[in-house]
Parts: structure tokens; C-alpha cells; sequence
């Protein structure tokens, strides 16, 4: 393992502050990634957690006095003012879908195009709304200072959209400097990949939610474009979400999933990042010696073999696999 990411949408700040503490005494040189909550917006947490069949009503509110068993709160308060009948909403990263059909004060009523069970601080997303929100919430402004009152390496920063929000992120640092992790998730953030690549020190692909605010089928492609864009700017990027899915539940990973990280190392990305897998799956030990064993793997034959589409392939390892690295594989991360 190259980097350890922690998810602050997940758990409490204790529990933050206790894993930064235990992998900074196990793993002293070990880089840490807090992603901040930012303006993702999410269910809250519930003490019932919906379970539906397609074609039911669920109603997602604004209105935090619900528990989930009749409506499920949101943890955006002005979510029912950009609502309207006929948009599509989707939770946890697409697996569940919903047509909205009416807005009632703070209810948004939806319908269930699949059966699912609706969890706790699942993310929201409505591609087709545009949610006026300020590029830095009070709850990241909390979660920045929790980072660097606990001495993490970088902050990971979600729905960057240009380098403006890169900006505010540093302003907020002050005399405390980060790594920004940008991440790229949506389509104004592949608008303006170049610039957000320029500003930041590293580049997230959140396949997970780009998939769902652009296309699920073209992401691969938009991948590659944001692979290839950062190679030109000599800036690293880490591959993200669902590299080795299958093995959340089962111990061996599918071809594909290979195939995916394959790809991913052939077109240059400079760390794998394992999310589900890790944070809530049945075989994290497994998982990761996965990753490590397939990226060496890959990247060893193409080293062997001089066969690569980029320039000077490097040896991989989990979240570790640069084109800019150096004969050894250690990708030097920035100061
Ligand atoms: N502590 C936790 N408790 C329950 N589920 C968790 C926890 N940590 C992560 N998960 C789940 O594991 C999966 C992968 O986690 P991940 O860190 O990618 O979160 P996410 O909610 O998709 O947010 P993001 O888009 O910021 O990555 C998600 O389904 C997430 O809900
Ligand atoms: C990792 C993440 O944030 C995503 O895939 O959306």
C-alpha cells in the first residue's frame, strides 16, 4: 500500500482520528488522503433504511426530523428548491434510480425504477440539476481544520469543477499547506480537466459518481482523455471505484476487473485506489494483495516486453503505478 485513503463522509471524527493516528504509528512514512465531504449530497445517517420494490414512492426530504422509515433526509437543506417533476435521481453511485413526480414543501416524491434498499449517507445525484452551492461549506471548513489539526498528507476535494475551487480550497489552508486531491466526477470537471490538473497536486477519477453524472458508458473513455491530459502536465492521477468490485463479496476478482486495471496501467495512471473493497468488503487483506499482485504484474511485462502506449512505464503497485515515476517505481509524491 502507497497511500491510505479515508472517506470523512464515513464514520465519526474520532474514528478519523484515531485510524490517522494508528497507520501514522504503524506506517510512519505512509502518505494520508482525508477526503472532505464537500458538497456531495448525501442521505443522513438513519435509524431505517428503506427497503423498496420498483414502482414504490420514496420520498427524500429536507426536513431532518425524519428517521428514514416514512421519509429519508438529505443532508442538503435547500435540495427540494432545485427539484422538479420528470428529473431522474440517482443513489449510491447509480445502483438505484428514481423518476421524480412531485415536490411537496421540503418532500420530493420519487418513484423507484428498481428495488433496493435506500442506506445511510448514500450520495444523491441529479445530473440534471444544477444545485447553487458554495464552492466551500461550513462542514468542510471543520473537516480542513480536522486535517490539518491531524497532520494528513492531502485532502481529497470532491465535484472540482475548475481551478477557482482549487483556490478557495487553498485560501482556506492558510499557513497550513495540503495536497489537493482533485477529484473529477462530473462533466464540468471533465470540461475543464487541463486547468483542474494545473491547479491542484493530484487528480482523483471518481468513476463512481462521473459515471453517474455523465455516462456510464463512455467513462472508460473519459478516463483515458483525463489520463492523457494529465500525462501532458506531468501530474499524477489515481485511478478510482469498483477496480476490483467483485471481491467485495467474493475472493477472487473477475477477467475483467483485471482487464480494467490493465488498462488503467497501460494508459499511465499513477495509483489504483480500492474503496468498497477496503472499507466495507468481506476480503480487504485479499483485495488489496490483489490489486499490488496484478498492477506488478502488468507493469513488469510491459517493461519486459517495451510494449505501452505512454512513454516510461513504471512498476505498480496498490494506488503506485507512474509513468512519471521514477527506474525504481517510487513515485515521488510532492512536497
Ligand atoms: N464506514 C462506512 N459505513 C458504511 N458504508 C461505508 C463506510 N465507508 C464506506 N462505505 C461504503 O463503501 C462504498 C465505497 O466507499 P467510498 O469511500 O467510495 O464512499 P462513497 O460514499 O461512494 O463516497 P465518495 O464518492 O466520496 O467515494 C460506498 O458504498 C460507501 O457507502
Ligand atoms: C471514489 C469516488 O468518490 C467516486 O468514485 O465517486
Amino acid at each position: 500500500m502507497t497511500m491510505a485513503r479515508l472517506n470523512g463522509s464515513h464514520n465519526t471524527r474520532e474514528w478519523h482520528r484515531q485510524t490517522i493516528r494508528l497507520i501514522k504509528e504503524t506506517l510512519p512514512d505512509l502518505p494520508v488522503l482525508l477526503d472532505i465531504p464537500g458538497r456531495k449530497i448525501r442521505t443522513v445517517l438513519l435509524a431505517h433504511e428503506p427497503a423498496f420494490e420498483a414502482g414504490d414512492l420514496i420520498i427524500l426530504t429536507t426536513d431532518s426530523q425524519h428517521d428514514g422509515s416514512i421519509k429519508v433526509p438529505v443532508n442538503f437543506d435547500r435540495f427540494h428548491e432545485f427539484m422538479m417533476p420528470g428529473l431522474d435521481v440517482y443513489a449510491d453511485d447509480g445502483h438505484l434510480f428514481f423518476l421524480v413526480e412531485e415536490i411537496n414543501g421540503r418532500d420530493v416524491h420519487m418513484r423507484a425504477k428498481v428495488g433496493g434498499v435506500l442506506r445511510s449517507r448514500k450520495g444523491i445525484n441529479v445530473p440534471q440539476a444544477r444545485f447553487e452551492r458554495p464552492l466551500v461549506t461550513r462542514s468542510d471548513r471543520e473537516m480542513m481544520a480536522f486535517a490539518q489539526e491531524n497532520a494528513v498528507d492531502y485532502v481529497g476535494i470532491s465535484f472540482v469543477e475548475g481551478a477557482e475551487h482549487i483556490a478557495a480550497i487553498r485560501h482556506l489552508m492558510g499557513r497550513v499547506p495540503l495536497g489537493i486531491v482533485a477529484k473529477v466526477e462530473n462533466q464540468g470537471g471533465l470540461d475543464n480537466m487541463a486547468e483542474i490538473i494545473g491547479a491542484s497536486d493530484m487528480v482523483m477519477i471518481d468513476r463512481g459518481d462521473l459515471a453517474v453524472e455523465t455516462s456510464p458508458d463512455l467513462v472508460c473513455l473519459f478516463q483515458k482523455r483525463i489520463l492523457a491530459a494529465a500525462q501532458k502536465q506531468k501530474a499524477p492521477v489515481i485511478v478510482a471505484t469498483e477496480l476490483l468490485n467483485t471481491m467485495i463479496e467474493h475472493p477472487y476478482p473477475t477477467k475483467a476487473e483485471i482487464g480494467d486495471i490493465t488498462t488503467a496501467v497501460l494508459d499511465g495512471t499513477s495509483f489504483l485506489m480500492l474503496s468498497g473493497e477496503t472499507a466495507i468488503g468481506c476480503y480487504p487483506v485479499e483485495a488489496t494483495a490483489r490489486l499490488q499482485q496484478i498492477g506488478r504484474a502488468v507493469s513488469a511485462y510491459i517493461k519486459q516486453n517495451g510494449w505501452c502506449s505512454i512513454a516510461h512505464p513504471g512498476p505498480c503497485s496498490i494506488y503506485h503505478c507512474g509513468p512519471q515515476s521514477d527506474p525504481d517505481g517510487g513515485w515521488s509524491l510532492p512536497p
